[in-house]
């Protein structure tokens, strides 16, 4: 019979127990020890519910204090130097001090900004990246994996612990000046003792995750692969390699090949690897087939996948494992906590995405059981009734989209036109600075914000609670000295979720949450059927903050592509099609900002970068359809509205042409962690648009002072011309607190003054430049 398993279980729990904990650990309202009462709490109910869906082997190892990366980097030793404290082994408050930052004058330990967190390949999940040194050594030192297998044994539990495969680490951590491939004959050795200790505990299978075998690998990374698990082959316990996010392809026959005990492969994203792996696979190993989608949240499509799996089946037989595509970290938790809705009988959470996966197992041994039959039954009539739904197909979308022309995605005049236009009617000093739309979301929203939703607080009192944090957010940043305002997010629960909410076509769940970083948590939204606007979504509180201040003030959108990639999208229509019902409905709203006279407005495009296929021959088609996604959102407003654009992950390097054919007046990007090396693409490229550099990172508590900034602020303009630098954050402020907000703003704008003055550049910028 074949074997149900899952490659790992979100870890942040139903309710957000381990978000609450965390917080309320740094806030010092805890202890380590009840922290720590609360992880084993969530680890031992996770197995629990994986076990009593019916799942053969539990994942160990995917549980992590802050993120899997970071925890894998303490196991193997790779700590940074500035956290290194003199101790032998690292505690959690190093773990955290890695995720979060030190400030010199806190705590008397040792000081330094965080690790850089960067997106986990095309998913919203952030992880830390590994730092590693030329004189780099590795040691186990972080015994968390070790502790939680003997946890779930002693629970009866038959567990198969997960841990990051030594190429894919090695792929995801950063080496400043020399080839990190270098650093694996180093590594590898602690890949042993890890495996002989597992051994030595009595597992019998341990799954390395190699996600990377689904990219394109240069060829020294492919012959590291034989090389490293030829090295590893000797551990006394088996191993299966998961791959996931993508096919093979071309490294097909290396995974095959490889000297371990399994496969698995994702049949969700790459359904074509199958029947051609059963070819490929030596016949003592394993195979895993991932048929039961990760990444989002609709019921599978039983009947058809049994057809996989029974074909599967009678070429393996006991060497058949099933499992979700992926791990399920990207998912949320249980579906059975939400109320009762129409839509629920087409989702499936985690809970459910394991049920289904031992549902398929049961399928394939006991196809004639009167439940199996029953339950594919039911299946198949859940899945004939939402493709019939009313709430589906909108004839009056259809053909508005199909009415769209090329024009509709052209701006009036060339950049060169416009931004003279618009420096006229702005007036802005040289080099302005501005923040990237939210201000911190205090308890005090956020209870506002429960309250309404429980009826608690009328409609008119939350309105009036949220103008007075607009009113607060614009006095303080005039106070500051800020040159173009925000109206600072304060009404919104998230940059999507709250767009979503007023789209028609999109549904919602109330505790569908899924990790995003650390403790940072969002609800992507469901995209049910077409989607329209029915009515403006901004224009209340834009409109109001503007008449709180004689200073430029931006309306703030989410654009199209970040829309789709942070929700959870529709497979019955591809990806393209709802983008640009999403760009018709966004394009609504910026006319009717600039109708009501807003003369700049910023449409969030934080996940065009996430959304590039992991795979370069899939990119060209992506970058079409996304960059006229935003265009026909952004470019029906006049020259002299300023259409601004923020993308937090910057990695622009090889995709800087396409941004530019976004030709949007100004992006705002993030690039303070990496020292604005990510800038050096616009600098080749030659860049013609303006630009603000992230001079301050805002994932940490950390202030840095003026004299950071204007260091990196130095660096930006060896890379842009300074004429067209604007001066920001990295990202929106809605982490943090006011405090540690006001004072990094403050330096921040007294290091846009410095540079004013350093580079003798005139209060107004002239029009002509
Ligand atoms: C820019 N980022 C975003 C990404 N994806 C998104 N969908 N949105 C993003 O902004 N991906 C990349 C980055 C990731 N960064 C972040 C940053 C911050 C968060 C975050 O703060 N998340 C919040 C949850 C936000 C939210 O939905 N808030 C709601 C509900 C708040 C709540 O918990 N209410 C309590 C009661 C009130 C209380 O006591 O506090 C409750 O309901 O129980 C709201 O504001 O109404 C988080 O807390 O994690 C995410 C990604
Ligand atoms: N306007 C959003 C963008 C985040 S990527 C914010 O400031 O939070
Ligand atoms: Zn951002």
């Amino acid at each position: 019979m074949a074997i149900a398993h899952n490659l790992g279980f979100p870890r942040i729990g139903r309710d957000r127990e381990l978000k609450k904990a965390l917080e309320t650990y740094w806030r010092g309202e805890i202890d380590e020890s009840e922290l720590r009462q609360t992880g084993a709490e969530l680890r031992a109910a996770h197995w629990q519910l994986q076990r009593d869906a019916g799942l053969d082997l539990l994942p160990v190892g995917d549980f992590a204090w802050y993120d899997g990366v970071l925890g894998h980097s303490l196991m193997v030793g790779a700590i940074p130097e500035r956290f290194r404290d003199g101790a032998a082994e690292p505690t959690l408050d190093t773990l955290f001090a890695m995720a979060r930052g030190v400030s010199s004058h806190c705590c008397g330990g040792p000081a330094g900004p965080a690790s850089e967190l960067t997106k986990w390949f095309d998913t919203n999940y952030h992880y830390l990246v590994p730092e590693f040194s030329l004189e780099q050594s590795f040691q186990l030192s972080w015994p968390q994996l070790f502790e939680e297998v003997d946890e779930a044994r002693a629970l009866g539990h038959r567990v198969k612990p997960v841990i990051l495969g030594p190429l894919s680490y090695l792929w995801l951590g950063k080496a400043q000046g020399f080839d990190k491939l270098e650093l694996l004959e180093r590594l590898l050795p602690v890949y042993g003792q890890i495996l002989d200790r597992l051994a030595g505990q009595g597992v019998e299978w341990v799954q390395l995750d190699e996600p990377i075998l689904a990219l394109d690998l240069p060829q020294a990374w492919k012959s590291a692969f034989e090389r490293a698990y030829h090295l590893l082959q000797r551990a006394p316990l088996k191993k299966l390699v998961a791959t996931y996010f993508g096919g093979l392809e071309d490294n097909l026959g290396l995974a095959a090949g490889l000297p371990v005990d399994g496969l698995h492969i994702d049949l969700v994203r790459a359904p074509e690897q199958f029947p051609q792996i059963l070819d490929w696979l030596p016949a003592y190993k394993v195979l895993s087939l991932g048929v039961v989608n990760g990444r989002n949240v609709w019921r599978c499509d039983l009947d058809k996948t049994l057809q996989v799996l029974s074909q599967a089946a009678e070429r393996l037989g006991e060497r058949l494992w099933v499992a979700p595509s992926c791990s399920l970290l990207h998912c949320p938790v249980d579906l059975r906590r939400e109320a009762p809705a129409e839509a629920n009988q087409w989702l499936a959470f985690a809970v459910q995405k394991c049920e289904e996966v031992a549902l398929l197992v049961r399928a394939l041994a006991q196809p004639d059981a009167a439940e199996v039959r029953q339950a594919l039954a039911d299946n198949r009539a859940v899945l004939q009734r939402r493709a019939s739904s009313r709430h589906i197909h909108k004839p009056e979308v259809q053909a508005r989209l199909a009415a769209v022309e090329p024009r509709h995605s052209e701006r009036a005049a060339p950049f060169a036109e416009r931004i003279a236009s618009q420096r006229e009617r702005l007036q802005l000093p040289a080099f302005p600075t501005t923040t990237i739309g939210s201000f911190p979301q205090t308890p005090a929203i956020r209870q506002a914000r429960q309250a309404h939703r429980q009826g608690r607080l009328s409609d008119v009192e939350y309105r009036d609670a949220m103008r007075g944090e607009i009113r607060h957010a614009v006095a303080r940043q005039e106070a500051l000295g800020l040159d173009v305002l925000v109206h600072g997010e304060a009404e919104r629960n998230d940059m999507v979720e709250y767009f979503a909410e007023q789209i028609d076509g999109y549904a919602f769940t109330r505790f569908g949450w899924v990790q995003s970083y650390g403790s940072r948590c969002v609800k992507p939204a469901i995209i049910l059927g077409d989607l329209h606007r029915p009515r403006p979504m901004t224009l209340d509180w834009i409109g109001y903050a503007q008449t709180q201040t004689d200073k430029p003030l931006k309306g703030m959108l989410t654009g199209p592509v970040t829309m789709l990639m942070w929700s959870f999208p529709r497979e019955d229509v591809s990806a393209e099609q709802q983008a640009r019902q999403l760009a018709l409905a966004i394009r609504d709203e910026v006319q009717d900002l600039e109708a009501a006279g807003v003369s700049i407005i910023q449409i969030d495009e934080a996940a065009f970068r996430e959304g590039l296929p992991l795979r370069r021959a899939g990119w060209q088609v992506y970058l079409d359809w996304a960059v006229d996604a935003f265009r026909l959102c952004s470019a029906g407003v006049s020259n002299e509205t300023q259409i601004h654009t923020h993308m937090c992950y910057s990695e622009f390097n090889e995709i800087i042409e396409a941004i530019a054919t976004m030709d949007a007046d100004v992006i705002t990007i993030e690039t303070s962690r990496s020292q604005m090396e990510l800038l050096e693409a616009f600098r080749a490229f030659d860049y013609p648009n303006e630009i603000g550099p992230g001079v301050y990172d805002i994932h940490s508590p950390r202030v840095p002072d003026s004299s950071e900034m204007l260091a990196l602020l130095e660096k930006a303009i060896e890379r842009i011309p300074a004429e067209r630098l604007w001066v920001n954050p990295d990202c929106g402020l809605k982490t943090r607190g006011w405090a540690e907000t006001e004072a990094a703003l403050a330096n921040m704008v007294s290091a846009a003054r410095q540079l004013r003055e350093r580079h003798g550049m005139a209060a107004v910028i002239p029009c002509d430049v």
